[in-house]
Parts: structure tokens; sequence; C-alpha cells
């Protein structure tokens, strides 16, 4: 089976898209350039299947601006989303992290978090009752999903607890056996440099200069080495409840209270954030050098290995905010059906667009994502394989 090999995708890749019939003047007003391109693609995405002759129902923007009510964003704790198995090196996971005091104390349980390789090698999953891929039944909506664009960890229980990436161990404090974190701190912003408050907080050693990754901007490079458990932070912004401000953005934190979503730290602003802003989304776990955590109501960067100089700063902003900048590490959860009425859909895994057949989905990933899925055998089994996207 080769999935999309008669199709030419090429007059898509290269026509130009067109969204301001669909909104009005006010609304495409508040829309950031980061939501237009999202809206382009789905448009994009929609019109291929359509040209293809391929049952697809009409995104919910296309149905223009009076028939359209604005969605809210649905916050990443409440997603319905199952696939929230595995989040590269957060380690402060709910009512799993092993808790100690500073002098030592057990109070719970350890979660070996950070122990993803198998994960991350699992890169196939059974596709069950393939003859579906050759019925066409019925398409589902191609669901509009507000992007996701806020930094998002798991929600912890409480965030009064450091976690040692060395022991595996949350303490109320420093690490009895591998002491505290380096501190770097941010540098100090004279009254003159206010409005450039982001940038005259960057630390020595640091750089801010164009990312390593295509299309991402600006990013934070090491000049010089940072050991494994140096500290940066707090993450500096506005705090705010205005979702549909920091969705606009892409520079919020979530923070949360008591285990709940309770408010963004928003460095949209340069006069009111910090260099930390500029610190960009690791592709793979490999190129990932920095944790966030919340400790105390505010995030900080913790490197987990060494940082060479030459480097650039990466840190993984959570799964939903990941899928939308396309990068997708929870590989293992690809193309795993799940069950609407009896029926199976295929999720895409970055946009989670729904398909009833995985052709369909196949189509949409190349066009879309730009990655291939092939059928493979493994035990006589069937899995649909990711052969190439941003996974490396
Ligand atoms: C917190 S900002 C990071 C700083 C940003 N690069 C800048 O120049 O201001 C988040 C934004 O950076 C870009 N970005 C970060 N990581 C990325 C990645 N891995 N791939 C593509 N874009 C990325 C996206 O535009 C994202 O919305």
């Amino acid at each position: 089976m080769s999935l999309g090999s008669k199709i030419d995708f090429s007059k898509f890749e290269t026509q130009g898209v067109d969204i301001t019939p669909y909104f009005s003047k006010a609304e495409l007003e508040q829309l950031s350039d980061y939501e237009k391109k999202r809206y382009e693609n789905i448009k994009r995405n929609y019109d291929m299947m359509i040209a293809f002759g391929l049952p697809a129902v009409k995104p919910e923007f296309m149905m223009g601006p009076r028939s359209r009510a604005r969605k809210r964003p649905k916050s990443p704790s409440s997603s319905d989303d199952s696939d929230e198995d595995w989040s590269p090196t957060m380690h402060q996971t709910k009512s799993k992290a092993k808790k100690m005091s500073s002098k030592g104390k057990n109070i719970s349980q350890a979660k070996k978090s950070s122990s993803t390789e198998g994960k991350k090698n699992s890169g196939s999953l059974e596709t069950t009752k393939s003859k579906r891929s050759t019925e066409v039944k019925h398409q589902y909506p191609l669901r509009e999903n507000r992007a996701t664009n806020f930094m998002a960890l798991e929600p912890p229980d409480d965030d009064q607890f450091l976690y040692c990436e060395e022991c595996n161990k949350e303490y109320e404090g420093a690490c009895p056996d591998h002491g505290p974190l380096v501190v770097v701190e941010d540098s100090k912003v004279p009254d003159t440099c206010k409005k450039d408050q982001d940038r005259a907080t960057l630390p020595a050693g640091l750089t801010i200069k164009e990312s390593g990754i295509p299309n991402a901007g600006l990013g934070v490079w090491a000049d010089v080495q940072f050991a494994s458990r140096t500290r940066f932070g707090p993450y500096v912004g506005v705090i705010t409840k205005d979702v549909d401000k920091v969705h606009a953005t892409g520079y919020a934190w979530q923070i949360y209270k008591d285990g709940e979503a309770s408010h963004f730290i928003d460095a949209r602003d340069p006069a009111q954030s910090n260099w930390m802003r500029y610190i960009n989304c690791a592709r793979t776990e490999a190129e990932q050098n920095l944790t966030a955590y919340q400790y105390y109501g505010h995030i900080y960067y913790r490197a987990f290995k060494t940082i060479e100089p030459g480097k650039e700063l990466l840190v993984w902003y959570g799964n939903e905010y990941g899928r939308d900048l396309g990068i997708v590490r929870d590989i293992k959860s690809f193309l795993k059906p799940k069950y609407v009425n009896g029926e199976e859909v295929y999720i895409c895994p970055w946009c989670k667009h729904s398909f009833s057949m995985v052709i369909f989905l196949a189509f949409h990933v190349k066009r879309v994502h730009g990655s291939k899925l092939k059928l493979a055998l493994k035990k006589n089994k069937k899995y649909l394989l990711l052969v190439k996207g941003n996974e490396q």
C-alpha cells in the first residue's frame, strides 16, 4: 500500500490561501499571524480533500462570520486527549512523585518520569481492522481546533517541592545528596532600559540571536558552558487570566494552584518580561537541554545536562503547544484509533482533526505536517509508521 502516491500535492504546496472572506474585518484584526497561518492550513487541507473527491465537512470558520460563534479554547487540563501518558522530562506529576522533605522524609511514591527511551522508540502502532482503509463509510468533520499556544506543564499537586533528576525524588528544598541548584540570576536592568527589559535581563554567557530551528524566530544561545543542575529564572511576564490574549501571542506559561489551572504568566510584552521569552521549544528529546518546572507559583528552567558553548537553550513547551508547532514526540500513540459511536476514528496527533479512514489521515499528515506514513508488518501484525517528520 502506497499512501498518497498518485496524488499531486504540489499545487497545494504553492497556491496561496485566502481566509479573509470567512472573517469580519474586526475578527481579522483580532487574529494573530499565528492564528491566520493555522486557519490557512486548515483551509488548504479542506480544499485538498474536496479537490481529490474525498468527503470532507467544511471547517466551522469557513461558514463565515455570521454563522460562527467563536469558541473558547479548552484548557490543557480539561483536555479529553488520552495520550498524555508521556510528557518529556516534566517531573511534577500528579500524585506520582516521591516527595522528600529536606531532612529526607519519604512522603509518597516516585514516578520515573524521565525514562522515556522505550516509549520514544516505539514509532509504530497496530492498525486494527485494516479492511476499513479500503471501504469509505463517511468522513468525520474536520474538527476546527483552536491553537493551544501557551506553555503548560502537567498540573503539579503542589509546587513547593524541588525535583532532583539525579535521585528521581522531590525535596522540600535542596537535595540532601546533590545539593542546591546552581542559580544564574537575571542581569539587573537600569531604569533607562525598561522598555528593552527582556533583552537587558539576559545573564552573562548567553546571546539572543536567530534560532537554529527554521522559522522559529529568535532563540537563546550559550556562549559558555552551563553545568547540569543550573537554574534559570523565574520566567517574567504579566499575570493574566485572559486566555484569548495568551492564545494570540504564544509567550505565556500556565500556572497551577492546588492542581488546577489558575492563571498565566504572559511574556508577550518585552517591557514586562525577561530574556526567557526567547527560549524555543525543543523538537526532540536529544536537543532538549532544559526542563521547565513550577516552584512557588513561578516557572524556572533547569539544565538537565551540560550545555556546551554554541548550543541553543531549548525547553519543552508541553504536548499541546508542541503539537501546535508541528512537534509530535509522543509517536507511541500515533494512529491509535479512537471509537466514536462504535466507529474507528483516526486523530491527527498534531492538530487533532478526526478522520474515519487512515488514508485520509495520511493525506492530511503529508500535506499539512509534511510527514509520511507507511504500512509495515511486525510479528504478523500491521503497523503504521511515521517515516518522516519532526521526530529525528
Ligand atoms: C516563547 S516564543 C519563543 C521566542 C520566539 N522564537 C521569538 O523570536 O520571539 C514561542 C514562539 O517561538 C516559535 N517557536 C518556538 N519553538 C519553535 C519550534 N520548535 N518550531 C517552530 N517555532 C518555534 C513559535 O513561533 C512560538 O510561537
